[in-house]
Parts: structure tokens; C-alpha cells; sequence
């Protein structure tokens, strides 16, 4: 479980998260959405432990992870932009991950990203070479292969074909199944309608409103999400 108690953060003068309670259950997918520039990335990195909240407190697993970097082993995260070190091949790059975290790594999760993703041919590429999509295949790639119990995943799809998109939104349901915690941003409406459980709308770096997306499409009165989400943006929307 994470638990999000009153989280403020202020980069300068701009405050971007204003007092952001939350929690977040194993077994199901959370998706955080809001417009952009509403604190989603912030919020995700907060609870990674990459950005340091103004005040508040973020538990994962009961421990507050304040001081505290051993509960990150069990995370696997995609970052919205992946920054690897680009005169690696990829192959060097996996045996310096497996090397470097030693705990964790599953062979057959590995293998099955491989082939499910192709990524096979790209082995002996060096990193700066590769496209935007492919690169984004590695990034999931690296997120899965060590069998973490809870998956943070900032826009995974972006930049996958629709076979490569489908293959993650398949493994992410498979994972959610066998009780993991998920949480994911997206803007794109229909994927959160087919793989997310709950819904955490953030506005003005505050959560504007929160609850299953049935919950959401029934409130806004709208027959989907996407019309949902922009019917509570709307100015003036009262929920
Ligand atoms: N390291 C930083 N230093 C200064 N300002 C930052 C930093 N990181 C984020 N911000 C600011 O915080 C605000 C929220 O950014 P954030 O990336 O969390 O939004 P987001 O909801 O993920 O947006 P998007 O949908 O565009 O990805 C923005 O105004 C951004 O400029």
C-alpha cells in the first residue's frame, strides 16, 4: 500500500502539490490524471523518493520512506523520459543492471519481454541510436525484469506501436492480477478506461476529484471517460 498524507511541494515560488492525500491499494491500477503541468510527475517522483516534498508524509508498506531508499528495490518505474547511458549497447546495459541489483532479476519475465516487445535485434545497438518507441520498450523492459511488487508507470504507452502498447497493457493486467500495485499516468483516455481501476483526477495541485472509473463516467453523466474528464475540466463542472 502507499499512503500519500498532505503533501506540499513548492519548486520556487510555484507550488505545485497543495495538500495531496491519497491511498493506494495493491491489486488494482491507479491512474493519476490531470492536465498538464497539474503535479503528476512531481506527485510520482515524490513517492519515488526523487523529489523531496516541501512537507507531508509518503508511506509505502506502513515505513515512511523519509531517509529511507531500500523500499525503492521493490519498485519498477518507467520515467515519462527514460535517460540511459548512451554509448552502452543494450545488452550491456542489462548485464550492468543485473550486475548492479543482483536481488530480484526473473529470466523468464526477461524473456518474455524480449520476445513480446522484439527487442532481440536491437541487442548490439548502442543506446543514442535507438528510436523514441524502442527506447521506450527498453524502459519496460527494465521496469518488469526484476519482478518488483509495486510498478510505477508515467505515460507507458507513449510511442509504442499498437502491438508493443498492447503487449505491456496485457502484462500490466497480468501483474495487477497477481496482487501488485500499480500506479500509471496517462492521457490517453481509452487506455486508462481499459487498464485502470481507480481514478485520481489532479487539479491545481490538489485532488480535484477521486473514485473507480465507472464511479467517474456515471457522475459526469458521459457514456466515456475521455467525455468524462473533459466534461470535469470544464469550468464551473460541480462535482
Ligand atoms: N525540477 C523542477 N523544477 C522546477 N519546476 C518543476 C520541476 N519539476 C516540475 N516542475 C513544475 O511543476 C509543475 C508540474 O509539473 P509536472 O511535471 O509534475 O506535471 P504533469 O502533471 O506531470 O504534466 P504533464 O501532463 O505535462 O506531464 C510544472 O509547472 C513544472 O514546470
Amino acid at each position: 500500500m502507499v499512503e500519500v498524507k498532505d503533501l506540499f511541494k513548492r519548486f520556487g515560488k510555484n507550488e505545485v502539490l497543495k495538500g495531496i492525500s491519497l491511498t493506494i491499494k495493491k491489486g488494482k491500477v491507479t491512474a493519476i490524471l490531470g492536465p498538464n503541468g497539474s503535479g503528476k510527475t512531481t506527485l510520482i517522483k515524490s513517492i519515488l523518493g526523487l523529489v523531496i516534498p516541501t512537507s507531508g508524509k509518503i508511506l509505502v508498506n506502513g515505513k515512511d520512506i523519509k531517509g529511507n531508499y531500500t523500499y525503492r528495490k521493490d519498485i519498477g518505474y518507467m520515467p515519462q523520459l527514460a535517460v540511459f547511458p548512451e554509448n552502452l549497447t543494450v545488452k550491456e546495459l542489462i548485464r550492468m543492471l543485473i550486475d548492479v541489483r543482483k536481488d530480484g532479476y526473473n529470466p523468464r519475465i526477461m524473456e518474455n519481454f524480449v520476445e513480446g516487445l522484439g527487442i532481440e535485434k536491437y541487442y548490439d545497438k548502442k543506446l543514442k541510436t535507438l528510436s523514441g518507441g524502442t527506447k521506450q520498450k527498453i524502459n519496460a523492459l527494465i521496469a518488469f525484469m526484476f519482478d518488483p511488487q509495486i510498478f510505477i508507470l508515467d505515460e507507458p504507452t507513449v510511442g509504442l506501436d499498437p502491438v508493443s502498447s498492447s503487449f505491456l497493457k496485457d502484462r500490466i493486467n497480468e501483474e495487477v492480477d497477481k496482487g501488485k500495485l500499480v500506479i500509471l499516468t496517462s492521457h490517453i483516455m481509452s487506455e486508462v478506461e481499459e487498464v485502470a481501476d481507480e481514478l485520481v483526477f489532479l487539479l491545481e495541485g490538489k485532488v480535484y476529484v477521486k473514485g473507480t472509473v465507472k464511479e467517474i463516467i456515471d457522475m459526469s453523466g458521459e457514456k466515456n471517460l475521455e467525455r468524462a474528464i473533459a466534461k470535469l475540466m470544464e469550468k464551473g463542472y460541480d462535482v
